[in-house]
């Protein structure tokens, strides 16, 4: 093992508190704490999990938290009907409906229905097209996170070659906009790219984003490079009926030819949901017309 293992839950917990520390000033200036709403729909275990911790962050952060549940019975109106009380409702500065919904609900119409200045997940086309012309607007967390963690070791990330392994517009397609805009020179691979081992072994920065197991090896990984594991996968574990989680990457195997590399759990996860006070605190500011420094955050 020679790779620096980058300390995603260590950074995050500093976003956390630099979060934390800015609430009081922006409650004095608008009378009021900055307010995220979830809306949880079903019984789903690990979302329910996820809604806990978020909960739990956003409280922390001296944040309002609006927790909304509603039964795996409920229907797309319902949901609808919800999202727009949200919209209304003035002390609520961010929205998350937290995916995947039930299979009978439209999560492309629940998403284009949330008011974009609340969009902190950054998953409405309206943030998606703000990032690619490179307007303000709400960026996903975990791609986000990512970037931060990346420019933190890193400095510049400019003229560096990124390969970003899967395409989805949670994560691929908004990380590939964000290293693009650091002038990265940017190649998305994904399950049909040709000699993907190949590909991989030029980029000094691999994010990998696919949701397969241990998919990426050490033997693709150009030594020094630095390697950015978006996967969580449940996976059996050395006991029988235990299970342990593992990311995209097979870690031991890159972690000996790696400058660095982001650990699972402990990496890129932790940062989610850092992104997710962060970008509440910021449309706070925004939508209170509170200033907010530019590098405040
Ligand atoms: N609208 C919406 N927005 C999301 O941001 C969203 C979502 N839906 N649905 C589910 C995914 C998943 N997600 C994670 C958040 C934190 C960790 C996290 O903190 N992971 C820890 C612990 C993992 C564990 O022990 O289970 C780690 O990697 O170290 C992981 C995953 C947010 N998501």
């Amino acid at each position: 093992m020679s790779a620096d293992i980058i300390d995603g839950k260590a950074y995050a917990a500093g976003l956390r508190g630099k979060v934390a520390a800015i609430v009081p000033g922006f409650r004095a200036a608008a009378g009021r704490a900055p307010g995220l709403a979830v809306v949880l729909v079903g019984e789903d275990p690990a979302s329910q999990v996820y809604v806990r911790s978020k909960h739990k962050a956003t409280v922390e952060a001296g944040m309002e938290s609006f927790e909304h549940r509603l039964p795996d019975t409920a229907t797309q109106d319902e949901l609808l009907a919800l999202v727009r009380r949200l919209n209304a409702d003035d002390t609520v500065d961010g929205i998350l409906v937290q995916l995947p919904l039930p299979g009978h609900l439209d999560e492309n119409e629940v998403i284009s229905t949330i008011d974009p200045d609340k969009d902190v997940d950054g998953f409405h086309v309206v943030n998606a097209g703000r990032l690619a012309v490179g307007q303000h607007g709400y960026v996903p967390c975990t791609p986000l996170g990512c970037l931060m963690l990346l420019k933190d070791r890193l400095g510049d990330l400019s003229g560096l070659n990124a390969v970003v392994i899967g395409r989805s517009n949670i994560v691929g397609k908004p990380m590939a906009q964000l290293l693009l805009a650091e002038s990265c020179t940017v190649t998305i691979a994904h399950s049909r790219t040709k000699d993907l081992a190949d590909v991989v072994r030029r980029a000094d920065i691999v994010v990998a984003a696919v949701g397969r197991p241990e998919m990426v090896k050490g033997d693709w990984i150009k030594p020094g490079a630095t390697v950015i594991d978006v996967g969580i996968n449940r996976v059996p574990g050395a006991e029988p009926g235990k299970t342990k989680l593992v990311g995209d990457v097979a870690y031991a195997e890159a972690a000996g030819v790696a400058g660095a590399i982001t650990p699972v759990p402990g990496g890129v996860g932790p940062m989610t949901i850092a992104v997710l006070l962060r970008n509440t605190l910021v449309a706070a500011h925004r939508r209170a017309g509170v200033p907010l420094a530019k590098d405040a955050i």
